[in-house]
């Protein structure tokens, strides 16, 4: 499957995963985000999470400042960081005020076990393992919402209500940081697995990593229906 281009370490986990990576990007919740037949609650359950989510997600872009080993690595994952507290969760806190939830309810909601795993998952592979096995996992995320965004762009259903989810993921300077990132990650690689890095001895380890976050976000969606 071709997407946006967002570098080589990338395009080869992708094509690691099988069928995997078009289960998470060609969900069910994604295809009701994209026809406007998603229903409302499973949305804003899924959002509620997805808040949550971005506060686990905050902290591992952070553990990744601790554990790079360039500035232009650690500059990658600051600005992350940025892009996700002070950008991306301002739509969550938007969409959520306007359903009547205010932003210490979305705060001290309980996490579904999903949700759990997934940002656990990312943490651990951060704090037993180096700065690429974070990476790998952090990439399904960054990726596929940026594939995700640009695809349905230019091909949801004129009166989807998720039109403002869309542009969120597909807007330029979002796609520069994905961008950006990709470019960060593809250095990172080559760094420290040298021009064959897919025939390096870590390499089925790291492409474990992508695939399993690729199945937690999978779960994820699984659990954004259950909540219509
Ligand atoms: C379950 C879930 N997966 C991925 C994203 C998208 N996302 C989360 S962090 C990040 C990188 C920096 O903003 C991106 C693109 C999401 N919101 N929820």
């Amino acid at each position: 499957m071709t997407g946006v281009a967002y570098g080589a370490a990338f395009a080869h986990w992708r094509d690691g995963c099988g069928d995997g990576w078009r289960a998470y990007t060609h969900h069910a919740f994604v295809e009701g985000l994209e026809r406007g037949s998603l229903p409302r609650a499973a949305f804003l359950h899924y959002l509620v999470q997805d808040y949550l989510f971005l506060v686990h997600f905050a902290r591992a872009w952070s553990l990744g400042v601790v554990k790079a080993e360039t500035l232009d690595e650690m500059k990658t994952c600051a600005s992350t960081v940025d892009a996700l507290v002070n950008h991306e969760m301002s739509l969550h806190v938007k969409i959520c005020a306007e359903a009547g939830i205010d932003e210490a309810t979305l705060f001290a909601a309980t996490e579904e076990i999903e949700n759990v795993a997934y940002t656990r998952y990312v943490m651990d592979a951060g704090l037993q393992g180096d700065f690429l096995d974070l990476m790998a996992a952090l990439a399904p995320c960054c990726f596929g919402y940026g594939e995700i965004g640009a695809r349905l762009d230019g091909s949801a259903d004129a009166q989807t209500p998720y039109r403002d989810w869309i542009e969120t993921y597909a807007d330029e300077d979002y796609q520069g940081v994905m961008a950006s990132v990709g470019q960060m990650i593809d250095a990172a690689v080559l760094r420290r697995l040298g021009p064959d890095f897919a025939k390096s001895a870590r390499w089925p380890a790291l492409q474990d990593r992508f695939a399993t976050a690729t199945r937690l976000e999978v779960a994820f969606w699984d659990m954004g229906l259950r909540g219509a």
